[in-house]
């Protein structure tokens, strides 16, 4: 006779005992090394989340120990905030800000409804989580397990790296045992390959990055791209990843196609670094500028997405299984809502670019005489677009005096560019660069208006000065003959102006621009002349390298 089957036993209701003051909330989540609950504290009732490390060693107690320390010393507005750590006879109790939910949570709402996630919060995710990372770098540090699960959503809506169990040192030895260290999908194709036959690798900035560059792709494509059950099926699916493919496949193509290929190169050192992106404002120019108005449609999207989320949530809990109406009815509105939220976002960005597009189609041509005004040429010859002083250029004390001269036309949008040759240089300082247009115009006497606070441009000896009166070597002494090319991109955010000599950028690029702006030339001796070679409207500004330092205007 067969054994009659053993009845299940009933499941226990298991709660967590934490230390006082907190008391237990809910469980939030499990993770490889411990699980994190929501407590509250008393007697103030504040919420925490706590993350409970247990300990049965000393290398596990050291373990918790090093992720608590590097939590600590590293706060940051993209980093969970610390509020402390009690230290039990079992376990170490974390206490941490209490986040809304993770990344991965928001990208497995966005699969399930099929879609993908709005560009305008991809960016906004993504220049938090690249805050963060930069930050950490900056302090030599690796993130080193960079995933969706470890980005959570704060409850003031910012995006925060959430695990640092994964943080070493720039250098430090990294298991290659996937159970401890990082997430093997999120491994740069070099951490294979170390590890091969080894029982370690380095892990890098450059593999911070890798995982950066899967998780922005994972957020614009909606899916992730690195798949396999067993360790041996991960790594060779991180082996053949070919993003050139995926963004054929994907029809992602320009800016973004860059970007992702800078990102997810197999070669480490041809990744671009944390610091270099948030320097280059690539992120921003590829997935579109903040506005405040789209900052206000990517809340309530979130919004509308939170609560379609809890919604769901307490219809799950009920277990009924005839749902009644008026939940449903509240599911389809909320559907809506966040529809005409997405569709707004859509329209919004579509404008923007359209408007982008518009101003960036005209085309100015090769500079004539006849289509300009200049201010006051009372001091100048102008002649075949040669700009020459022709005063003797003495103050009534003797002394030398410069005179200026700017063009009429204000410049409010576009990226121009307008080029120039030092012709002949009477022994005299030349000044070339922008006047604030809505300030008065500067005197005769003055360079282009400096040091009224109203100007900025480069000096016939190098140097790039600003308004606020600092000024910095961007170039080596100029000579006649040399090309000076002025860019200024006024349609970014801030507005940016950079010089080119014989076309190589400067070490500077000044940002900060006023509004409207006025190109004008100053010109110390007599005789001394400028050339004004062109001066156009670019569709885009020139890429230019991410070292140049900022000077502010
Ligand atoms: N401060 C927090 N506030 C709210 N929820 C949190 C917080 N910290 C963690 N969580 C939740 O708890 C879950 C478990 O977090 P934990 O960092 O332990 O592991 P994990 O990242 O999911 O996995 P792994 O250990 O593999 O990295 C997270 O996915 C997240 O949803």
């Amino acid at each position: 006779m067969s054994e009659p089957h053993p009845k299940p036993k009933a499941k226990k209701r298991f709660e967590v005992k934490v230390p006082d003051p907190y008391m237990f909330v809910r469980t939030l989540g499990q993770g490889r090394f411990g699980s994190v609950h929501e407590v509250s504290k008393t007697p103030t009732d504040e919420h925490f989340a706590m993350k409970i490390l247990t300990f049965s060693s000393e290398a596990d107690y050291k373990k918790n120990e090093h992720e608590i320390s590097k939590l600590s010393k590293n706060q940051h507005r993209n980093v969970v905030r610390f509020v402390q750590a009690i230290e039990g006879d079992l376990a170490h109790f974390v206490v941490l800000e209490l986040c809304s939910h993770s990344l991965q949570d928001e990208l497995s709402e966005h699969k399930k409804l099929g879609g993908k996630m709005d560009v305008v919060r991809v960016y906004g995710v993504m220049r938090d989580v690249l805050n963060g990372i930069a930050y950490l770098h900056l302090r030599g540090e690796i993130y080193g397990d960079l995933k969706g699960s470890n980005v959570l959503i704060g409850k003031d809506g910012v995006a925060k790296l959430g695990d640092f169990g994964g943080v070493v040192g720039a250098g430090t030895m990294k298991t290659s045992n996937p159970a401890e260290s990082g997430t093997m999908q999120f491994w740069a194709p070099e951490l294979f390959k170390k590890a091969d036959g080894a029982e370690s690798s380095v892990g890098s900035r450059a593999g911070d990055m890798w995982a950066f560059g899967q998780l922005l792709l994972e957020m614009l494509t909606g899916r992730s791209w690195i798949v396999g059950e067993s360790a041996v099926d991960i790594q060779q699916s991180v082996l053949e990843f070919d993003i050139g493919k995926i963004c054929e496949r994907e029809g992602i193509v320009g800016e973004v196609q860059v970007l992702l290929s800078l990102l997810l190169s197999e070669t480490p050192s041809k990744r671009m670094s944390s610091v270099e992106l948030v320097r280059s404002n690539r992120l921003q120019s590829i997935l579109g500028p903040e506005t405040p108005l789209s900052r206000f449609f990517a809340a309530q999207l979130e919004a509308a997405n939170n609560e379609l989320k809890s919604t769901r949530q307490q219809l799950l809990q009920q277990q009924s299984p005839t749902v009644s109406s008026p939940d449903n009815s509240r599911i389809q509105s909320l559907e809506t809502e966040l529809l005409a939220a997405q569709e707004e976002i859509r329209r919004l960005k579509e404008s923007a670019r359209t408007q982008r597009d518009e101003s960036s189609s005209a085309q100015t041509t090769t500079f004539t005489q006849a289509s300009f005004d200049f201010t006051d040429p009372s001091h100048f010859r102008v002649d075949n677009n040669i700009i020459t002083r022709t005063d003797a250029g003495k103050n009534e004390d003797g002394n030398t005096r410069y005179s200026s001269v700017f063009l009429t036309d204000v410049l409010e949008t576009g990226v121009i560019s307008v080029e120039i040759t030092l012709h002949s240089q009477n022994n005299g300082d030349l000044y070339f660069g922008l006047i604030d247009s809505n300030r008065p115009i500067p005197e005769i006497g003055y360079r282009v208006g400096c040091y009224l606070d109203n100007s900025a441009g480069l000096s016939y000896y190098g140097y790039l000065w600003s308004s606020s009166h600092s000024s910095k070597e961007c170039f080596p002494y100029l000579s006649q003959g040399d090309s000076i090319r002025m860019e200024v991109d006024l349609n970014s955010t801030p507005r940016t102006l950079q010089f080119f000599v014989n076309e190589k950028a400067g070490k500077y690029f000044m940002s900060g621009i006023p509004s409207s702006v006025r190109i004008g030339f100053s010109i110390q001796h007599e005789n001394s002349s400028i050339r004004i070679d062109n001066l156009l409207r670019l569709p885009r500004p020139t890429p230019t390298s991410m070292r140049m330092k900022k000077l502010k205007w």
